[in-house]
């Protein structure tokens, strides 16, 4: 699986535009993979608007995951969820889910980490890598130390996540992330499609520096 870019939608930091506008230009961009995150819909439309989002991945490749919401995710036909330390616990999701299904999870330590992998996460996420206005409660962030203390712990596909941009990406990259999951650096900007692509090419140019 390629993580190298994951853009979440978010339609408040996407002034006004859906989230299925957002991924679809995202996508146009070079995504590598589309996370569906909102808090406020109802059930059935976070639903529906999965279920575009999943035509819309299904045409380019790109992998779709949903965050928090198993059943949304697996109804939708969705490559995976997200889970965070509050979520429904890894280990059980994975019961519920059919092989090859991707289920992601946010750690904050070696510590956490090393659980997440031992409980059957397919990737995971530090959470979060440098302090972020995009979500309230995310706290400050663990850094680049930690980052690459993860890298070393963990044999998983490892995501930094948390106030990452077109000016510390390749850092990131060099400490040891496979990929980056961003909101406002992509979402947020004018042209979301011009800003994808600009954060894919600067991940692959960090990464034929440092492999
Ligand atoms: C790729 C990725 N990493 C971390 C998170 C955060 O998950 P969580 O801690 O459960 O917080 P919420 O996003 O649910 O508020 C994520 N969503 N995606
Ligand atoms: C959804 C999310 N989770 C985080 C975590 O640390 O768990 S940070 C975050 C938002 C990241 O947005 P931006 O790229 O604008 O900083
Ligand atoms: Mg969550």
């Amino acid at each position: 699986m390629v993580y190298d870019l994951y853009v979440i939608t978010d339609e408040k930091i996407g002034n006004g535009r859906s989230h299925t506008e957002l991924a679809r230009q995202a996508v146009a961009g070079g995504a590598d993979v589309i996370q569906l995150r909102d808090k406020n819909l109802s059930g059935r439309d976070l639903l529906d608007t999965a279920v575009a989002i999943r035509d819309i991945t299904q045409d380019t490749g790109a992998l779709f995951i949903v965050n928090d919401r198993l059943d949304v995710a697996l109804a939708a036909g969705a490559d995976g969820v997200h889970l965070g330390e509050s979520d429904l616990p890894i280990r059980y999701a994975r019961r519920l889910a059919p092989p090859g299904f991707i289920i992601g999870a946010s750690v904050s330590s070696v510590a956490t980490a090393v659980r997440a992998w031992e409980e059957g996460a397919d990737y995971v996420a530090l959470s979060p890598t440098f302090a972020t206005g995009s979500k309230d409660d995310a706290g400050p962030g663990h850094g680049l130390s930690t980052l690459a203390a993860v890298r070393a712990a963990v044999p998983l596909p490892l995501i930094a996540i948390g106030g990452i941009n077109a000016g510390n990406v390749a850092e990131v990259i060099a400490a040891g992330a496979d990929g980056v999951a961003v909101i406002s650096a992509v979402v947020g900007e004018d042209d979301v499609t011009a800003a994808a692509r600009d954060l894919r090419d600067r991940i692959a140019t960090a990464k034929a520096r440092v492999r």
